[in-house]
C-alpha cells in the first residue's frame, strides 16, 4: 500500500502552518483525507488540530528547562530523540491508506535545511524504509517579501537549493505571502523572481540608487577596494559574495518558486497539483464508490 505526503519546510516565520492550515481546508473542501503531523516541537496553536503531535513524544520546553540547552539546540535535542523512537511515526503512519495526504508541518531553523544531517536520516526513514515508504514530496517555503532585497532573496533561494541538494526527493520551492507584494511589485518583475538569475543583481534598483548618489559607475563600483567600504553590507566583498552565490544558483539551475497566496483557494489548489504531480498522488487511487449523497450532489450539477 502506496503511502503520500508533503513535508512543509522553509525559514521561522515563512508561513509553513499557515500554508499547512489552507492546505488542510482544501483538502476537506475537495473530499480528500489528510493526516497532519506536527513536528515542531515548539508550536503552541493550530487552526486544525494535529492528528500526530511531537509535543506528545517530546517538548522543547521541557528540554530546555531539563537539559540547559537554548531553543535551538533543544530543537536538535528532540529531533535527534524523535530518531531514536521512530515507532512514534511508524505506529501512527502505518496503517494510512493511499487516499491520505500527509502533512508534516517542519519547524523554522534553517540550520535543520543546511547542515545538520538529521532531517536527511528523517526523510530516509520516511521514504526508503520498508515499513512506511511514503512517497514524499519536500515544500521549501520562502517569504515574497525577500525579493525586495535581492542579497537576501538570494541567501534564501541558496538555503532551498541546500535542502534540495540535501534530502533528495522531489521538491517544489514556494514564495509565500504573495499578498504582501502583489501591489508593490509590478508581475513582470515579479516572474523574473521565480527563475532566479544573476541578472537581478544587475539592475537591482536599490544598488542603482546607491551608486547615483555615491556618484561612481557600474565600474569604479566593481574595482573598488574592499577596504575602502566601512559598511560590511554594502562594500564590494558583499557585492562579490552575492554575485558569486547567484552564480552558482544560476549554474546549478535547480530552483524556481510558485506563488502562493493562501488567502486564494486557487493559488492553494495550483500547489496542491504540484505536490500530487511530484508524487503521483492521482496515479494510484482507486475508483472510488460514490456515496449516496454524492450521487445526489452530481446530478444536481448536471441538471
Ligand atoms: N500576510 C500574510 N501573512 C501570513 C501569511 N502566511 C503566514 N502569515 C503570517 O506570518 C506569521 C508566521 O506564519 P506561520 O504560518 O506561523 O509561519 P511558520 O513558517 O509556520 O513559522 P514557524 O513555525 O515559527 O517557523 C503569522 O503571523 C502569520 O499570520 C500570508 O500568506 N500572508
Ligand atoms: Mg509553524
Amino acid at each position: 500500500m502506496s503511502k503520500f505526503g508533503v513535508m512543509v519546510m522553509g525559514p521561522a516565520g515563512a508561513g509553513k502552518s499557515t500554508f499547512c492550515a489552507s492546505l488542510i481546508t482544501h483538502l476537506q473542501l475537495n473530499r480528500r483525507s489528510c493526516f497532519y503531523v506536527n513536528l515542531d516541537p515548539a508550536a503552541e496553536s493550530f487552526e486544525h488540530a494535529p492528528d500526530l503531535d511531537i509535543k506528545d513524544l517530546i517538548s522543547l520546553q521541557d528540554v530546555m528547562e531539563e537539559m540547559g540547552l537554548g531553543p535551538n539546540g533543544g530543537l536538535i535535542y528532540c529531533f535527534e530523540f524523535l530518531m531514536e523512537n521512530l515507532d512514534f511515526l511508524t505506529e501512527a503512519l502505518d496503517s494510512l491508506t493511499e487516499e491520505y495526504l500527509i502533512i508534516f508541518d517542519m519547524p523554522g531553523q534553517i540550520e535543520l535545511y543546511t547542515h545538520v544531517p538529521i532531517l536527511p536520516a528523517l526523510v530516509k526513514f520516511l521514504t526508503r524504509s520498508g515499513s512506511l515508504d511514503i512517497r514524499l514530496c519536500a515544500a521549501y517555503l520562502l517569504e515574497a517579501t525577500f525579493i525586495v532585497d535581492r542579497a537576501k532573496f538570494f541567501a534564501g533561494t541558496l538555503s532551498a537549493m541546500s535542502a534540495m541538494i540535501m534530502l533528495e526527493v522531489p521538491h517544489i520551492n514556494i514564495l509565500s505571502k504573495m499578498d504582501l507584494v502583489k501591489d508593490q511589485v509590478r508581475k513582470k518583475d515579479l516572474k523574473r523572481f521565480l527563475t532566479p538569475d544573476t541578472g537581478l543583481l544587475d539592475d537591482d534598483p536599490d544598488e542603482i540608487a546607491r551608486r547615483k548618489a555615491e556618484g561612481v559607475t557600474e565600474e569604479e563600483d566593481e574595482a573598488a577596494n574592499p577596504q575602502d567600504k566601512d559598511a560590511v553590507m554594502r562594500g564590494s566583498s558583499f557585492r562579490q559574495l552575492n554575485r558569486a552565490v547567484a552564480n552558482l544558483i544560476e549554474n546549478f539551475s535547480m530552483v524556481s518558486y510558485l506563488k502562493l497566496d493562501v488567502q486564494d483557494e486557487d493559488s492553494v489548489g495550483a500547489i496542491l497539483s504540484y505536490i500530487d504531480d511530484c508524487i503521483q498522488y492521482h496515479e494510484a487511487q482507486e475508483p472510488k464508490e460514490l456515496k449516496d449523497e454524492e450521487f445526489d450532489d452530481m446530478d444536481e450539477i448536471d441538471g
